[in-house]
């Protein structure tokens, strides 16, 4: 039974549909790194929302751990590539809380146009300031929103609907997408010389960090007030700041910080600053949405191998997975016997499929190809970590799909480019489900891949097995299963041979010594 920690408070409903799913499931959270490293060789799934940080530490230590859910959108708190190096899948919900935030950035928006915290707190206080708190109407004001995705949208329909004129910066934005929102896009200079509110939501990337700068501050209107609901470092704190003190910015929200918890700030106490701490997705729906659909993704991975939402693998839903477990089975097996055939010779590899294979998902059956290509040079090879191995190796992947159906009714076929030139080997799957091998480079053969196995050319000619049979008779070696192709009749012969026990290398020196053999390599799968 897979197992499941959930490290970051999460809506019960997460473990209530684990367990529902047969899933067992532990709930601890606060928990330090070393106290996670500690527990977490435990775990096949590990479901976290912002709080767990998903080093490389951690995920070394994590040595079961199938997939990290995460509970929200941001996944900065988790190392994707470590992640994905050690094969394990990333998804979150890139949903589920969105309309949730959006109304905060809203609702901060109107607290910073009213001075709703000053104002509040000043009559709590007894001190009846009416004539302190002269507020500004949203109605006709600029908003310029940076990140027009699904965030930004939210919030430009609402500001749309308070009779706001909406400008966006966003490079990925298309003029399509903004007629369609009812917004102008813009350029980030156009966006700070025109807001008169500006909002982030975008992502923190390389690009992103500090785009609010001193310098883009500078430019932007006098009076500008900004909200920021998305990730800490869009925006430099010291001079947000400077701009508060000095009037040039009229307001400024921060949900998120550079560092969090943030416990001291010199923003703290500054007149027209409102802070909440990472609120954005704190509703009782965005949780119950996020906690229901963590569950969901990582118990459909867990017990099915359906992928939705991973940020480090191609999507496969759990009505797929059945369909294609056979394919991705025959698929890791025509990988694995060109990679230990042609192993380092190769230079790329193309992933075609025909027939019934063609009406599937292709992504899944292509990452199963060069999880087993590249379990030649590791044996922590996955799904998840082949596409990028084979990127590091300057490996060059195509798939192509033929709609036509040629002798067999489903066929996978990898081909690769190598430096003795073009290889290919091909597979179907029989009405069972079972992945059999119909070709390799060229000849006709049918043949089962699994455990290990002899794979042999040699000149067809009379007398060549039983010299065969004799050799491996005499060194103890059983053959399992015989299957043999050829050329033509008295040309190249290829033989396939399970084994019951692994042929040495001294027996392999033997075998190659027969008259008439021109290759043999030892072979395993599975
Ligand atoms: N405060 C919270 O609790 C909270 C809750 C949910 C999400 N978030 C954060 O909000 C942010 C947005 O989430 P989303 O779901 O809208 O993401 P999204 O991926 O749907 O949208 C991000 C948008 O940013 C745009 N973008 C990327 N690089 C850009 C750049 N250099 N300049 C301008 N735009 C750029 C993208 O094109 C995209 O449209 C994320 O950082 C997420 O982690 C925070
Ligand atoms: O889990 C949270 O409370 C914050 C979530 C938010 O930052 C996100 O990116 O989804």
């Amino acid at each position: 039974m897979p197992k499941v920690l959930i490290s970051d408070k999460m809506d019960p409903k997460a473990a209530q549909i684990f367990r529902e799913r047969g899933i067992e499931v532990d709930e601890i959270t606060g928990k330090t790194k070393d106290e996670l490293i500690a527990i977490i060789g435990g775990y096949d799934g590990l479901a976290i929302r912002s709080a767990t940080k998903v080093t490389k530490e951690v995920l070394a230590a994590a040595t079961n751990l199938k997939v990290v859910g995460r509970a929200g959108i941001g996944v900065d708190n988790v190392d994707i590539p470590a992640a994905s190096a050690a094969g394990v899948v990333v998804m979150n919900t890139p949903f589920g809380n969105s309309i949730t935030t959006a109304e905060h950035a809203i609702a901060l928006m109107f607290a910073l146009a009213r001075q709703l915290p000053e104002a509040d707190a000043s009559t709590q206080a007894g001190k009846w300031e009416k004539n302190r708190f002269m507020g500004v109407e949203l109605t006709a004001k600029t908003l310029g929103l940076i990140g027009a995705g699904n965030i930004g949208s939210i919030v430009a329909d609402r500001a749309l609907g308070l009779k706001m004129k909406v400008i966006a910066y966003d490079p990925f934005l298309t003029a399509e997408r903004a007629l369609e929102l009812g917004v102008e896009k813009v350029e980030l200079d156009q966006l700070l010389a025109r807001a008169d509110f500006i909002t982030l939501h975008t992502p923190l990337t390389d690009q992103t960090r500090n785009i609010l700068s001193r310098e883009a501050l500078a430019k932007a209107k006098k009076g500008v007030r900004i909200i920021n609901c998305a990730r800490g470092g869009l925006v430099d704190e010291v001079a947000l700041k400077e701009g508060l003190d000095s009037g040039h910015i009229g307001g400024a929200a921060l949900d998120v910080f550079v560092e969090e918890p943030a416990k001291a700030s010199p923003l703290f106490g500054t007149p027209n600053f409102i802070s909440t701490p990472h609120l954005g997705a704190s509703t009782t729906e965005a949780q119950v949405n996020v906690a229901i659909q963590v569950a969901e993704q990582m118990a459909d991975f867990l017990i099915a191998g359906g992928v939705t939402n991973a940020l480090n693998m191609p999507s496969l839903s759990a009505e797929e997975a059945p369909k294609l477990k056979p394919y991705m089975a025959l698929a890791e097996r025509l990988g694995s016997l060109l990679g230990q055939l042609a192993g380092d010779a190769i230079r790329g590899v193309a992933i075609e499929v025909e027939g019934a294979a063609a009406e599937l998902n292709q992504k899944p059956i292509t990452g199963a190809v060069l999880a087993g290509l590249m379990r030649v040079y590791s044996d922590t090879v996955n799904m998840v970590n082949a596409p990028t191995l084979a990127r590091e190796r300057g490996l060059d992947v195509r798939e192509v799909r033929h709609d036509r159906e040629g002798d067999y009714h489903t066929l996978v076929r990898v081909s690769a480019e190598t430096a003795e030139g073009p290889r290919s080997v091909a597979g179907t799957l029989f009405g069972n489900g079972a992945p059999r091998l119909v070709e390799i480079f060229g000849i006709k053969v049918e043949a089962d891949l699994a455990g290990p196995m002899l794979y042999i050319v040699n000149e067809d000619a009379p007398g060549f097995i039983g010299r065969l049979g004799t050799t491996l008779g005499q060194a103890g070696v059983n053959i399992g299963t015989f299957h043999l192709g050829r050329r033509a009749a008295g040309g190249e012969a290829v033989l396939l041979l399970s084994v019951d026990t692994a042929v040495d290398e001294a027996l392999l020196a033997d075998l190659r010594a027969l008259p008439g053999v021109r290759t043999v390599h030892a072979l395993r799968f599975g």
